[in-house]
């Protein structure tokens, strides 16, 4: 018997409802196990172990429009002495589900060590593949991002009351990590504040020679000698991290080059007296195009993320530094005066286009 017969013989049901009533019915490939989180969508055609270990995915049950996942398996889940992840963005699995249009229990990649379904099982995590997820994308769309659950097996008329909630949850505080960890590298020392870090910036930096020194997403990093700021990606609302936004201000009094990524960049924005809102339905792929303001030039960027910066919010001190080409949103902010900028994209994107990487040079140039 072929690995696909075996595991086709064991399908069990599973269904996704949504806030509105809509039910959607397929076959669960993951974890036994029910789940209620915020339904997103991602168009990314590949990288679904990166997607899935990144922490900003807390609290969401990913869908994949791409229609065909697990075809190229999953890679080792390997880290090396400091703990950092060779292959994925994290420790692991951080989204709460994965919901896919169709699924291959069989795999083929020379990196690939375990099927899709088997991670999923191994690490608690739900999957549905089965799922039209052309209509619920379109939903989606219409109706901007909303709360779903996951039910396995047959006990699909349970009472859906219980949605849960995801804005005023404070996920940093689950994915930051608990103690100061520091990553030996050249002399020049940066701040890297965790709020749910991709392991792709840890790497980024310490590629280029510098001492990273992570801390928690709520530390006083003011008391640390130190060179330079980093902000990290990580999940939920921004307006759940007021701890960090009072650090971040201490800081902005200074002169020591920051740099923020998404999480990061709407934390700068917060701590310079701007105001963030939520998208309807945000921006997950690898395909967002950004502009580089006063220029022509234009960037294709990784992006994962559901809140912006609100640009006429900013104040004097503050300007955009890229904006979104498709709806106009804002992509990153500079201070006019001062070394302090960032990205709402993914310029350590992985996986995802590399265009950006430049800001990490241009980050560890300022040091
Ligand atoms: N990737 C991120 O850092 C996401 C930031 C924030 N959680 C958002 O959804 O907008």
């Amino acid at each position: 018997m072929t690995q696909h017969m075996d595991y086709m013989q064991k399908e069990k049901k599973a269904t996704l409802i949504l806030d509105d009533g809509t039910v959607f019915r397929g076959i669960s490939f993951g974890a036994d196990k029910n789940i209620a989180g915020e339904v997103v969508f991602n168009t990314a055609m590949t990288g679904y172990p990166e997607s899935l270990t990144d922490p900003s995915y807390a609290g969401q049950l990913m869908v994949l429009t791409y229609p065909l996942a697990g075809n190229y398996g999953v890679p080792p889940r390997i880290f090396n002495e400091e703990g950092i992840a060779t292959f994925m963005e994290s420790e692991k699995i951080h989204a709460e589900a994965i919901i896919v249009s169709d699924y291959s229990h069989e795999y083929s990649h020379w990196n690939a060590v375990e099927s899709l379904g088997d991670w999923l099982k191994d690490e608690g995590v739900p999957g549905i593949y089965g799922i039209d997820t052309r209509a619920l994308t379109k939903k989606l769309r219409e109706h901007g991002v909303m709360m779903g659950r996951i039910i396995i097996g047959d006990d699909d008329k349970e009472n859906v009351s219980g949605f849960g909630q995801y804005g005023n949850v404070n996920y940093v505080d689950n994915v930051s990590c608990k103690e100061v960890i520091t990553y030996a590298g050249g002399k020049k020392r940066v701040v890297l504040v965790d709020c749910g870090v991709k392991h792709n910036i840890i790497r980024s930096l310490l590629k280029r020679n510098v001492t990273v020194i992570r801390v928690p997403w709520d530390y006083d990093f003011n008391q640390l000698e130190y060179d330079g700021l980093f902000l990290s990606n990580g999940p939920g609302d921004p307006d759940t991290c007021d701890a960090a936004v009072q650090n971040i201000r201490k800081a902005l009094q200074g002169d020591k080059p920051i740099c923020g990524i998404c999480m990061g960049n709407q934390l700068l924005a917060k701590a310079g007296g701007a105001s963030i809102y939520k998208l309807k339905y945000g921006h997950r792929s690898h395909n967002q195009p950004v502009r580089m303001v006063g220029t022509e030039k234009c960037f294709v960027t990784s992006q994962n993320h559901g809140y912006a910066v609100d640009n006429d919010t900013l104040g004097t001190e503050w300007e955009p530094l890229f904006i979104n080409m498709n709806d106009g949103t804002n992509e990153g902010i500079r201070h006019k005066t001062k070394p302090f900028f960032s990205a709402q994209f993914h310029p350590e994107a992985c996986s995802g286009p590399t265009d950006t990487e430049f800001i990490f040079d241009d980050f560890v140039a300022l040091l």
